[in-house]
């Protein structure tokens, strides 16, 4: 059985600077959950610096969140730096099935082989070119039912696609997990998978990237298991969530994790 917190604590170790291109309603919360969990955000989109930045960055995190015509810019430089680099990049496509502006700004960012696309089940749905029942940014599809539709999607770009909900699905289009760990609240704080985004990203860094998902994921969820247990509604659950992301230890992610094969 794979050791899960050994990835953890590889990530915490490099303690990894992240390139995160983000939205408004999540900068801020990113920031602090990244640096909870150990890794170094940096918070850079402006278009006269963002493919420097991608120059060196160890890791990128695109996510479209609050687009308009200069963000997308900014998102196929640097998304057109890491790629060429070899540098491990994360898509968060949010709300992609939404709007004609989402379809066309998601399907180029794909065309650049992110490392890992991660998102709601009717995010990867609309992705896969299925129908998808969501129109806003919270998810209206199950994870079963995008399962086929993230295999595909993964077979069709050569990404990992990580589809996240009650229990999530991560896959490369031939092998796939489960991960069972987390908790009913997390849905009802914004941002909190924007924010799951750059932990991949950071999880990437050095690490096989099927694996690395997998063990941001179990780690993610456990995170809100434990601040699920203390918190009195979302806005206390979101600030024991940071303190769990913080404490948690690798030893408690392998014992932990419920990670199975998919
Ligand atoms: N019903 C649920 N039960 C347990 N865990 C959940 C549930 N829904 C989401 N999660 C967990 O919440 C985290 C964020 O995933 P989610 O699918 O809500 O992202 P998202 O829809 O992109 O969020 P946002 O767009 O608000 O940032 C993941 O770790 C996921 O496993
Ligand atoms: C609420 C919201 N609107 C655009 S992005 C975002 C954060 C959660 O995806
Ligand atoms: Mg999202």
């Amino acid at each position: 059985m794979t050791d899960w917190g050994q990835n953890l604590a590889t990530m915490r170790r490099n303690a990894p600077l992240v390139q995160n291109i983000t939205n408004y309603v999540a900068m801020n919360v990113m920031a602090n959950v990244m640096l909870a969990a150990g890794a170094s955000p940096a918070m850079v989109h402006a278009e006269e610096e963002v493919a420097e930045f991608a120059g060196f960055t160890p890791a990128l995190t695109i996510n479209i969140g609050t687009l308009s015509g200069a963000w997308v810019r900014s998102m196929l430089l640097a998304a057109k730096t890491a790629s060429a680099r070899g540098t491990p990049w994360v898509l968060d496509p949010v709300a992609a099935g939404a709007t004609t502006f989402r379809r066309e700004t998601a399907a180029a960012l794909v065309a650049l082989k992110p490392t890992v696309i991660r998102g709601n089940a009717s995010e990867i749905l609309a992705l896969s070119g299925a129908g998808a029942a969501g129109k806003g940014v919270d998810a209206a599809d199950a994870v079963g039912q995008a399962e086929a539709g993230a295999r595909t999607l993964a077979r069709a770009t050569g990404s990992v696609v990580a589809v996240t909900g009650a229990v999530d699905f991560v896959t490369d289009g031939t092998r796939a997990f489960h991960i069972a760990n987390g908790h009913a609240t997390m849905p009802l704080v914004t941002a909190l998978g924007c924010s799951l985004t750059g932990i991949v990203g950071a999880f990437l860094v050095g690490q096989p990237p099927l694996e690395a998902t997998v063990a941001a994921l179990a780690y993610y969820g456990l995170a809100g298991e434990c601040a699920a247990a203390t918190a009195k509604g979302p806005g206390s659950f979101a600030t024991a969530f940071v303190d769990a992301l913080a404490n948690l230890t690798p030893a408690e992610v392998s014992a932990r994790a419920r990670v199975t094969q998919a």
